[in-house]
């Protein structure tokens, strides 16, 4: 079907082709993408395909601008398209690059567009999602509303995708950014036309209530629960829908050692008395099958009411099994999205609840038989969705809620507090033995910690994306977890704990970068049960900063047992603490656990695996280096390995200024920032400085930007050679000062990022120049090269960043002369997008970040939202908004970042 109009140069295209039986209609027309000019979009069954019209490149003002391959839009990925009628006061609908290439006549006429919404994956964090706006623009109404019908007609199709959600927002949570965070992402949900119902508690125990209170009905009439706040509030709202799970209890612990007296073959195997006994014991008897089991009362342990016989098939209905979860991270730990998204940002969270991204999560179901050694029984059920500990985890959460004014720091300081105490309990806990699984960590290590951790380590699986364990299908769905078909029997461990803890999942989170159990899977239908018997303080301490490590291995000391089971009991014996449930307090003397498989659906898709730049030979690695960097990096190293020959004299390229003036020795100007001085460790540091920091930043910001990277290192020069003017400031060479303007640059872009110096302290990046600094002074090098490169580099990024962004004139353009010499040089790729609200995303088929709660909206943000916004980008810059809203919300406190461009 041809349908009319026409918006470029070229002849315009929109038709229709012939339906394939089964599959979606092929629809193509020639449209204008803002930012990338003029293409071909067709849609097709899967997904939207653009692709530039014209191949050959085109040349603008002689620079030339490389065609991007046709690239492609998954529906899987949109969850939005709106209609924009008239050309009405669209933020750089023509780009620059639009301009430059087809001219303003192209469209001397009124334009229409259609906007779609997705994401893009940024380059050097594929976990963080960013949202992407393409607007497609097209002289005809009509064809541009057919796009809008046929997209919208496709995604609504999309079952798993959220129609109604029950939001709840803790405004207190974390540093008091609930409500902020909600308002940030809030237009992400009424663009994708997710109606919301939102509850703002007023106090601890708001949601739960609500969730207990509402009807099944009503419940059934959403799509989910979303939890705007931190792992406890979650905790919460996941415990008010699982009031409504009957389920079998797992067996009290006085039941089962009661049993375990009057039954003499002995179910239960004393860890302490008889270890090696375990692995040889005939008399043991399986949990399952279990008719044997049932002779011994083994199976009507903890038989509440409830309790099935094993021969019966038992299912534990929830009221509503399509009923899904989602968190939008604002609390102080967050584990639990960190462990499931990958990262801790709101904004990828929403994403993937508004594209109806899911995956099972495992959940503990927790039983307190007791609250004190006094109490009587009172089964009391709770369900913990990350975590459960008791002693050292217990005491940390109590201590720091006395302290919750100070927001997330109270976490280092009650931890510091408890470690000082280096409290133990004495306890007794049993838990199921799995037959695959021998004890995953323990006591084979003689001396008081491993003397060859490295031999026994292995590389954890980390729970991913379509991870295999977690997909394999459950063979226990219909028993209760406590009869584990793997299971073989229960083992006793009793003793001094400084604490026990049962992780659900790895619980990776800021301060424990791989989590408590690396390779705790989200939905395998195990607990990792840790046990930390009491040890020496140091040794403690030592345990704890491998936890806090990554790459450390906190499991491998022979106080640390590790065993995964699908349940374990617990009797205090002394003195006692408190369990601490996925961050709530639950005091219980005796309890008992269990593991419901996949028990919850939530809202997200584990992180994806993170492909590592690291190449698999020297050549590869080479090869993979961008333009810049690579050339520097080489000149760097040709220069002193030609020193190392002999072949020159280094006096003769060394910047000394009285041979530039009176000799025109003008090369001394360029050549001594190539000059890293002769091989050594201070040589080596350099360069590697180069290849980490300098090839971070142009893989990163100055992405699909070369030339904006070469003006940074021309502007760093320039300004470093008037700085050496100053005789005080003068060195011979001043290419390690260049390099630790780099490096000056990459903490700025990256100040979250976190650094390990020599292995031995973790540092956020925006510090490293100046623990870099301290090192020199350490070891007896000269500062000032240093210094005076980290006042270029602040030069640099006060000019182009800091002072733009508060509403200074961006006067620090990159010359044309220097696009022109990139371009001539055919080595990277320059694009004339002058907003990236990421710049390390893709730029082939590039979107834009745009405001949240911009134009088009049905509910627009708070105006809170929007004079924060403004005042940290005042600027006509949607991107720097966004990326300013998006800093306000991590809870980061960064002030700035990413980069702020006048458009025109
Ligand atoms: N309006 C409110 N005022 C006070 N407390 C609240 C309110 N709403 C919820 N709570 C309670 O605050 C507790 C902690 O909330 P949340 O988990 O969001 O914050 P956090 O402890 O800072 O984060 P994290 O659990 O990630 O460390 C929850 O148990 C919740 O019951």
């Amino acid at each position: 079907m041809e349908i009319n109009g026409g918006c470029c140069k070229s002849e315009d295209k929109s038709q229709r082709e012939p339906r394939v039986e089964g599959e979606a209609s092929v629809l193509r027309s020639n449209v204008l993408l803002d930012h990338a000019g003029e293409g071909t979009l067709t849609l097709q069954s899967d997904g939207l395909y653009w692709k530039p019209l014209d191949d050959g490149g085109s040349t603008c003002l002689g620079l030339k601008f490389v065609p991007k391959p046709a690239t492609e839009l998954k529906f899987s990925d949109i969850y939005a398209v709106e209609l924009i009628e008239g050309d009405t006061n669209l933020e750089s609908v023509h780009s620059s690059a639009g301009e430059c290439c087809f001219g303003h006549d192209s469209y001397d006429y009124e334009m229409n567009h259609f906007i779609v919404h997705s994401f893009q994956k940024s380059k050097s964090h594929p976990c963080l999602w960013i949202p992407a706006a393409y607007t497609f623009g097209h002289k005809d109404l009509q064809t541009c509303q057919m796009w809008v019908n046929e997209i919208n007609d496709i995604i609504d199709k999309d079952a798993g995708r959220p129609k109604k959600l029950l939001v709840f927002v803790h405004p207190m949570s974390g540093k008091g950014n609930g409500q902020r965070t909600w308002d940030t992402v809030a237009p992400i949900f009424s663009h994708a036309k997710i109606n919301t119902k939102v509850i703002v508690t007023q106090r601890a125990g708001h949601a739960y209530d609500e969730m207990t209170s509402t009807t099944n009905e009503e419940l059934n009439s959403y799509d989910g629960a979303i939890a705007v706040g931190g792992d406890g509030f979650f905790n919460e709202i996941l415990n008010g829908f699982l009031s409504r799970h009957k389920a079998p209890f797992p067996p009290a612990p006085s039941d089962f050692f009661d049993a375990l007296r009057n039954d003499a073959g002995s179910l239960v195997v004393d860890q302490n008395g008889a270890g090696t006994e375990t692995q040889h014991n005939e008399e043991r008897h399986p949990l399952l099958p279990c008719s044997a089991s049932n002779e011994s009362g083994f199976c009507r342990l903890g038989s509440n009411d409830a309790s099935p016989s094993i021969d019966q098939k038992i299912e534990y209905p929830l009221p509503n099994q399509r009923f899904r979860f989602g968190i939008i991270p604002a609390g102080s730990t967050d584990a639990i999205v960190i462990c499931t998204t990958g990262t801790r940002d709101p904004i990828t969270s929403a994403l993937h609840i508004v594209l109806g991204k899911r995956v099972r999560l495992d959940v503990a179901q927790v039983v307190r038989w007791q609250t004190t050694s006094t109490s009587k029984v009172e089964p009391c059920v709770r369900y913990a969705a990350s975590f459960a500990g008791y002693g050292f985890y217990g005491d940390v959460i109590t201590e720091s809620e006395k302290y919750r004014w100070m927001g997330p720091k109270r976490y280092d300081y009650a931890g510091t507090k408890v470690f000082l105490r280096h409290r133990s309990y004495e306890a007794e806990v049993a838990y199921v033995e799995i037959e695959s699984e021998q004890s995953l960590s323990g006591p084979d290590i003689s001396g008081m910690f491993s003397k060859a951790w490295s031999l026994k380590w292995k590389k954890p699986d980390v729970c991913r994306a379509n991870c295999k364990v977690c997909n394999k299908k459950s063979i226990c769905s219909s028993i209760p977890p406590y009869m584990h078909p793997q299971g073989r029997t229960w083992l006793k461990s009793k003793g001094r704990f400084l604490s026990v803890g049962a992780a659900i999942m790895s619980n990776r989170n800021e301060r424990a970068p791989d989590g408590l159990v690396a390779d705790a899977h989200l939905s395998d239908g195990f607990l990792h049960l840790l046990l930390i018997k009491d040890c020496p303080h140091v040794l403690y301490l030592w345990h704890l900063t491998q936890l806090a490590r990554k790459g450390g291995n906190p499991l491998n000391f022979d106080f640390v047992e590790h065993y995964k089971t699908p349940a374990f009991t617990f009797t205090s014996l002394g003195k006692e603490s408190v369990w601490n449930l996925d961050g709530e307090l639950f005091p219980a003397h005796k309890l008992s656990a269990q593991v419901f498989r996949g028990l919850s659906l939530v809202f997200t898709q584990p992180k994806a695996k993170v492909l590592g730049y690291a190449m698999s030979t020297p050549a590869q690695y080479y090869q993979s280096l961008p333009p810049v960097s690579k050339f520097y990096g080489v000149a760097c190293l040709l220069t002193t390995s030609a020193l190392y020959l002999n072949l020159y004299d280094p006096n003769n390229i060394a910047l000394f200024y009285k041979d530039v003036f009176k000799s025109f020795q003008v090369w001394r100007l360029i050549t001594n920032f190539f000059f890293l001085g002769p091989f050594s460790p201070f040589f080596a540091i350099r360069l590697i400085m180069i290849a980490r920091y300098g090839v971070l930043l142009e893989r990163g910001p100055f992405d699909k930007r070369t030339a904006d990277f070469v003006w940074m290192l021309i502007f760093g020069a320039l300004s470093l050679l008037v700085m050496s003017a100053v005789p005080f400031l003068w060195t011979p060479f001043m290419a390690g000062s260049l390099v630790f303007m780099i490096v000056y640059v990459w903490s700025r872009e990256f100040p979250n990022a976190k650094i390990s110096i020599y292995g031995l302290v973790t540092l956020k990046g925006f510090y490293l120049p100046w623990a870099l600094l301290a090192l020199d002074l350490i070891f007896g090098g000269n500062l000032m090269p240093d210094i005076i490169g980290m006042v270029a580099g602040h030069l640099y990024y006060f000019l182009t960043v800091l002072h733009p962004l508060a509403g200074g004139k961006y006067v620090f353009k990159t010359p044309l002369w220097v696009h022109k010499v990139v371009a001539y040089w055919g080595e990277g790729i320059q694009v004339n997008s002058p907003v990236q609200r990421d710049p390390s995303a893709g730029t082939a088929f590039k979107g834009r970040g745009y405001r949240l709660g911009s134009r088009g909206q049905t509910s627009r943000p708070s105006e809170q939202q929007q004079q924060q916004a403004q005042a940290q980008a005042p600027t006509n810059n949607a991107a720097a908004a966004a990326a300013a809203a998006r800093q306000a919300n991590s809870g980061e406190g960064v002030a700035f970042r990413g980069k702020s461009y006048r458009l025109s």
